[in-house]
């Protein structure tokens, strides 16, 4: 756990980089801090290390001051990523990535074994590990950056726009092993990005600051897009905040229609005049693993032949149900020329069919289930919220009593005392 308290940050010329910074970013998860460009984010991570210390406040790793350790012994039990990843260009790679575990005293042999288990990791080829920084792309670079920084297996990473510098296929292939490592470490991570997108995609909490450091809002992705603090926040989201959102809602609830679904040997006039007399206005032809073809036109079936031989029309992309969200269903049907979303099992095999409307309606009984549940999420809030006062005011109760009776024992020992001296209290009092 990282704690953020009160932080703020005045450079020599006056400069308020951070205002008052306080959140705390939980163990085992990626906080991200976003905001535009010079609004503090990466003094902020920083001050973390302590490679700035900050003017007024406290930073917490764990309950403890960062400032109660040595900066040097610090930073080698925090990971460090930036941005071209900021590689030793005269060290090999396999010795880049070794650099902190023989600063902390493991034999060569050991740091190199180790370092080649992380390059298998971060998914690099074995056969880069005696080249140098220069000889590798932007992304591969990027891996080595991120390999070195778990090399010592630090508890908490820091990473400052690890992934700006490589063009956007290299950079979502990155993001997508990046989550794919921190689901097996569960690192406690700080991420830096001006990019909303990367935010929402790697976070799961969100620090979005605005100009002169100041937090405008620290929450969830989902309740960041649904529940922007403010104007700001709102227009730093962007104008499809909606869809977006669409991201955080599986596929799994939709129910599927099966009856629309004809393998591709089916005779096209028996498919076809049972699609008229149900009023199916399309039937999606599959192969002989029910991976989808293309879509039908009942009307235009041939008096002849399997249905597989009809014209068909391109379904665009299915979506896996229960792996894929709403948003990637929605898209679904939106690219299909029918208006039908086609879903698929994890091996590609077809479940069934859902029209665009019925995506609507899944979409509008998520959103009233989400409402409900943050209803029910601020409520708890509130119950512990007073709950703990409660227990507040008992404990401030006990003390009293206890004070009350630590000045009647009190007085009652100065009674034994003056009793044996011959003396009242009061008389000595006075
Ligand atoms: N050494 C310094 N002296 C004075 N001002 C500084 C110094 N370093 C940074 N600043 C200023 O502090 C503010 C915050 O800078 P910082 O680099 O933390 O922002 P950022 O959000 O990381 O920006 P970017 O996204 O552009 O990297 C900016 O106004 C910057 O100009």
């Amino acid at each position: 756990m990282i704690s953020f308290e009160r932080v703020t940050k005045r450079y020599p010329d006056g400069t308020v980089a951070v205002n008052e910074l306080s959140f705390t970013a939980p163990d085992g998860a990626i906080t991200v801090l976003v905001g535009p460009s010079g609004c503090g984010k990466t003094t902020s991570l920083r001050m973390v290390n302590r490679l700035i210390e900050p003017t007024e406040g406290r930073i917490a790793i764990d309950g403890t001051d960062v400032r109660a350790r040595p900066a040097a012994e610090l930073r080698r039990s925090i990971g460090y990523v930036i941005q071209h990843a900021g590689l030793f260009p005269h060290r090999t790679i396999v010795d880049n990535i070794a650099t902190v575990p023989r600063l902390l005293g493991a034999e060569r042999r050991v740091a190199r074994a180790r370092a080649h288990e992380l390059m298998e990791l971060v998914g690099l080829d074995p056969a880069l590990a005696k080249r140098y920084p220069h000889q590798l792309s932007g992304g591969q670079q990027q891996r080595v950056g991120v390999a070195r920084a778990l090399a010592a297996d630090p508890p908490v990473l820091l990473m400052d726009e690890p992934f700006s510098a490589v063009d956007p296929i290299v950079r979502k292939g990155l993001q997508e092993e990046f989550l794919r490592i921190q689901a097996e470490f569960a690192k406690t991570i700080l991420f830096v990005t001006h990019d909303i997108d990367e935010a929402i995609k790697l976070g799961d909490k969100i620090a979005v600051l605005r100009e002169g450091g100041v937090l405008a809002q620290f929450d969830s992705p989902d309740r960041l897009l649904s529940e922007p603090a403010d104007e700001f926040v709102e227009q730093f989201l962007g104008r499809d905040r909606g869809i977006r959102r669409l991201t955080f809602y599986p596929s799994d609830g939709l129910s599927l229609l099966e009856g629309p679904v004809v393998a591709s040997d089916t005779p096209a006039p028996s498919v076809r005049d049972a699609a008229l007399a149900a009023g199916t206005p399309w039937l999606l032809v599959v192969d002989g693993e029910r991976r989808p073809l293309g879509w039908a036109n009942p009307a235009a079936l041939p008096d002849r032949g399997p249905v597989g031989a009809a014209r068909l029309i391109g379904f665009g992309h299915a979506f896996v149900r229960g792996t894929d969200s709403l948003r990637a269903a929605l898209d679904s049907a939106v690219l299909s020329a029918t208006g039908w979303a086609v879903g698929v099992d994890g091996e590609g095999r077809t479940l069934g069919v859902i029209s665009q409307e019925s995506i609507g309606a899944a979409i509008r009984a998520a959103h009233t289930q989400a409402r409900a549940e943050r209803a029910d999420g601020a409520k708890a809030d509130e119950a512990k919220a007073d709950e703990a006062k409660a227990d507040e005011a008992k404990a401030d109760e006990a003390k009293a009593d206890e004070a009350r009776a630590d000045e009647a024992e009190a007085q009652a020992g100065a009674g034994d005392v003056a009793a044996k001296s011959g003396k009242q209290p009061a008389e000595r009092a006075g």
